[in-house]
């Protein structure tokens, strides 16, 4: 057609699932379970305008390929397999203008037997989804994000929400005392990968993101709200890992609204409480350095 252009062409495998077992000797064995999803940016539309086939790379290839060098290079990190992904496919095709790639690992962690590590056993503990995207185009560095997701949390006290705005819609009272309940997705992007550990800059994000939350272990620390909770865990993990430039959190406000048990005749001091999965309150914030920051 003469009057319209593309805006954005991408092509890909999406949810290519590999167990990757690294064995280190003996019976001592690691695991990786990844979900992969490619996308490859091509230099010509002859395909979508012609139907010239010549030069895709098939999604079936590109599924092949993501096994292939879980082969070749291993599974060490998402973030690195995503990087693997990319150089492979820049440095193969002359005609590949940009990939993506975005990985999900499955939470396997080892089984305790008596408090020790079990060499080769594993239990899925799904308290949060780590996942990654990994971007490069042929002239640029690899752009890596990294994130977590599904990670539920709850607290039964030291958390309130008072002084907000009334209109005559408001019927909320103000409550000093409440139950906070989240399902926290996190996402934030490296400006440099130098010096970067990323099983242990993911272990710093998510568990200052637990500290944040809760407080020190025996009297837990107050939640004005959860705007404050949420900005206060972006600006600790700034300030924790200076490979973060930019990170954004979403924090949903899960209710659990106490049972009104007054027709009973039984007083309920905030002990048996309904949760209610829809509707529920939605906080997000996204921030970054200041280019002059140090922070
Ligand atoms: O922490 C909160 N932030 C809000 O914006 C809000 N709104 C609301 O009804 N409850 C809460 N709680």
């Amino acid at each position: 057609m003469a009057d319209v252009e593309f805006t954005n062409t991408e092509y890909g495998k999406n949810w290519v699932r590999l167990l990757h077992i690294r064995r280190l000797g003996g019976k001592h064995q690691d695991i990786r379970e990844l979900e992969v999803c490619t996308s490859l940016t091509l230099d010509s539309k002859k395909d979508y305008l012609h139907g010239d086939n010549s030069d895709i790379i098939a999604t079936d290839t590109q599924k092949n390929t993501v096994y292939a060098l879980a082969k070749t290079k291993g599974v060490t990190t998402p973030e690195q397999f995503g990087l693997d992904l990319c150089h492979h496919f820049l440095s193969s095709f002359s005609h590949v203008t940009m990939v993506k790639v975005d990985v999900t690992m499955a939470p396997w962690r080892r089984i305790k037997i008596g408090g020790q590590d079990h060499a080769h056993a594993f239990i899925m503990t799904p308290d949060a989804v780590r996942f990654c995207h990994v971007e490069q185009a042929r002239q640029g560095p690899p752009v890596v994000h990294a994130g977590l997701k599904d990670m539920k949390i709850l607290k039964t006290t030291q958390s309130g929400f008072t002084g907000f705005l009334r209109d005559r819609y408001t019927s909320l009272p103000d409550a000093e005392d409440r139950c906070l309940e989240t399902v926290v997705y996190s996402r934030w992007r490296y400006s440099t990968l130098q010096g970067l550990d990323f099983d242990a800059a993911w272990n710093i994000a998510k568990s200052t993101i637990l500290e944040e939350f809760a407080g020190p272990p025996s009297t837990g620390a107050f939640s004005a709200s959860v705007q404050k909770t949420l900005y206060d865990a972006e600006c600790e993990i700034l300030g924790k890992v200076p490979q973060i430039s930019e990170i954004e959190m979403t924090m949903p406000n899960v209710h659990n609204f106490t049972v009104d048990m007054s027709k009973f005749g039984l007083e309920n001091k905030d002990e048996v409480l309904m949760p209610v999965d829809k509707p529920s309150g939605n906080i997000h914030a996204a921030i970054r350095r200041k280019t002059t920051s140090k922070l």
